[in-house]
């Protein structure tokens, strides 16, 4: 239990801020256990898990949410044995809480803000590396032996649990860069002294490409050299875009790919699909080869099948509540679930403008978007 003499263990499966004293008392317990509104009380979804370790992934917004759940639900199809984490920021939609539970054994909420001293002091001081430092709390999580983090943009396509073998820190190599590693999938043992020194790395150094990937490489910099056992294969983070740029490679290789990566600019969520074919559209989207879009249409497919029924099964409990229940629920939260959805969208804007609009905030709850219309183009899309 929580006493135990180790960090706060996060029995309620939110608001896990495993906050050190002091980065020289990394073993102090938590003094942040608040439950924050709209806090969702979790069980457990496996039974036969290893359950001091866990894969973990990130969500900030609602949108990386639809990434965060088809990467969970690719891991469950997989059968992952180990438990599935999602870190998540105040940002994050209740609705979608809620949604995240269904599946993810623990859903913790980050807050930069009101963190340690020295992550607010670290954030303060180089407030673009904002999403880095998040992605930085999972070295928090020491209720876990052993962790392997994987980009809420990337999707499983067989089981990995054999990445548990690995060591800190494991990753596959970079694309662009090979003498780097990519920060999308990685193998780490939470510490908080381990976390104390990546965010000092940050407030003294910052970072070579301004978010995680480049302050990672830079404070483990032995990675390319010391041991080949912590090069991940690029199986295990095979960027979408890249597959095609040495295709007699992809030929020989691409069929053990267990972990694919939609890295870049364009995410999944973003295309929009025709489920009548299971194919994304191409039209306007610059689809560059074949494999991505069998890739795309893989992520899009437990989206449909998985992860929207999630959605209606919410909306069903919600019909059936008695009133006043759901009133930390607004309208507003149900619209925002089907941002996603190919059919959202405006005939006017742009997919990029649409997205932005979203993520702004910037939301016509009255004339487009209003969730009726939004029922009435998902109506048709399930038709
Ligand atoms: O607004 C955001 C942005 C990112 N994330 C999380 O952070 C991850 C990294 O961002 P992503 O958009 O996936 O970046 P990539 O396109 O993958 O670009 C590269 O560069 C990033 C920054 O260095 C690294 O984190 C990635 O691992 C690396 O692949 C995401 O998957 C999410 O888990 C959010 O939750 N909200
Ligand atoms: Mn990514």
């Amino acid at each position: 239990d929580g006493s135990s003499g180790g960090p706060a263990r996060n029995r309620n499966g939110l608001k896990g801020t495993f906050l050190p004293g002091s980065i020289r008392n990394p073993q102090a317990p938590s003094r942040h256990l608040l439950k924050p509104p709209g806090a969702v009380t979790l069980v457990s979804l496996s039974t036969s898990t290893v359950s001091d370790q866990a894969f973990v992934t990130l969500a900030t917004n609602d949108i990386y949410c639809q990434g965060a759940l088809v990467l969970g639900q690719s891991l469950r199809n997989q059968r992952a044995t180990r438990r599935l984490v999602v870190l998540i920021t105040p940002q994050v939609s209740n609705l979608l809480r809620v949604i995240l539970s269904k599946v993810f054994d623990e859903v913790i909420e980050v807050n930069l803000i009101d963190s340690a001293d020295y992550i607010h002091l670290a954030f303060l001081k180089r407030p673009e590396l904002g999403v880095t430092l998040t992605k930085l709390h999972c070295w928090t999580l020491t209720h876990y032996s052993k962790c392997v983090f994987l980009d809420a943009d990337t999707l499983v396509l067989s089981n990995i649990d054999e990445l548990f073998d690995r060591t800190e820190f494991s990753a596959a190599p970079d694309p662009g860069w090979p003498d780097c590693f990519n920060s999308g999938v990685f193998v780490f043992q939470p510490s908080l002294e381990t976390h104390g020194l990546l965010l000092q790395h940050a407030t003294d150094h910052g970072s070579f490409d301004g978010a995680d990937q480049g302050l990672l490489n830079s404070f483990f910099s032995s990675w390319s050299t010391a041991d080949i056992h912590k090069h991940l294969p690029f199986i295990y983070n095979l960027s979408s875009n890249t597959a095609y740029t040495y295709s007699p490679a992809f030929k020989r290789f691409g069929s053990s790919v267990k972990v694919v990566h939609f890295l870049g600019p364009t995410k999944p969520w973003n295309y929009k699909y025709n489920p009548q074919t299971g194919s994304v559209l191409e039209e306007g989207s610059g689809l560059a080869n074949q494999h991505q879009t069998s890739f795309l249409n893989l992520w899009w497919k437990i989206y449909q099948h998985s992860i929207l029924p999630l959605y209606e099964s919410f909306q069903d409990e919600e019909d059936h509540a008695s009133p006043g229940h759901t009133d930390h629920l607004s309208p507003v939260l149900l619209e925002l679930t089907f941002v996603s959805c190919p059919m959202a969208t405006s005939p006017t804007l742009s997919p990029e403008e649409e997205r932005r609009k979203w993520e702004e905030g910037r939301i016509d709850y009255m004339g487009k978007d209003a969730f009726a219309r939004i029922q009435e183009k998902l109506d048709r899309f399930l038709q």
